[in-house]
């Protein structure tokens, strides 16, 4: 019988100083250690310091399907919600999503090679506002995304064990 595995995420996980890297390993988006995770794996580019970028190539398989032979939506909106969520290291943020909308304008195909794309917009206060879109190789938009995200304070941070990098 197998049990469930929560090390990663009680206060007790802190034993021994992991990073936020380790606790995030089973990241259901980009956690390696996550044995049904999507295992994203994200390139940033900071050309641009103000506006980050972050870009993963990816491709998806039956278990992702919706309509057939079609992402599902809830993975589409996973895909943006996990590149906008990358944002935020370039950034020097910690954060999470507090709102985002998605406009699924093209069925996202399984079995094909895709681009997913995100680009942070502008902050106002603790409020990060990121975009992102789901691309073919061809430079085709199949889904974008708008979100915010919440700079996380001190005191929800630290019963995490966290600081923000920038206090
Ligand atoms: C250890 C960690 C590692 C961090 C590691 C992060 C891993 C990321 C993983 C991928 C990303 C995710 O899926 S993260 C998981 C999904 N997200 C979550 O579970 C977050 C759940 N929500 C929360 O915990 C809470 O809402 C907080 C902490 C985010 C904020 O709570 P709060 O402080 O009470 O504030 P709240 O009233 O909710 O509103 C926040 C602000 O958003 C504004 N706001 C709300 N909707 C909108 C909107 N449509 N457009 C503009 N602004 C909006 C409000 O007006 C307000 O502005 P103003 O009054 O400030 O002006």
């Amino acid at each position: 019988m197998s049990s469930q595995d929560t090390v990663r995420h009680t206060p007790l996980s802190m034993d021994g100083n992991p990073t936020i890297d380790e606790r995030a390993s089973h990241c259901f988006g980009c956690g390696p250690a996550n044995p049904q995770g999507l295992h994203l794996v994200f390139s940033t580019d900071t050309t641009v310091p103000e506006h980050p970028a972050a870009t993963a190539h990816l491709q998806l398989d039956r278990l992702h399907e919706g309509p057939p032979g079609y992402v599902h939506g809830g993975i589409v909106a996973t895909l943006l919600d996990e590149a906008m969520s990358k944002l935020n290291r370039p950034l020097d943020v910690l954060a999470v999503t507090r709102h985002m909308e998605v406009d699924y304008l093209r069925p996202v195909p399984l079995f094909q090679p895709l681009v997913l794309i995100s680009r942070h917009s502008h902050r106002d206060g603790r409020k990060l506002f990121h975009q992102a879109e789901i691309q073919t190789t061809g430079g085709a938009v199949l889904a974008r995304g708008k979100a915010v995200f919440i700079r996380l304070d001190k005191a929800i941070l630290a019963r995490a064990g966290f600081t923000q990098p920038d206090d």
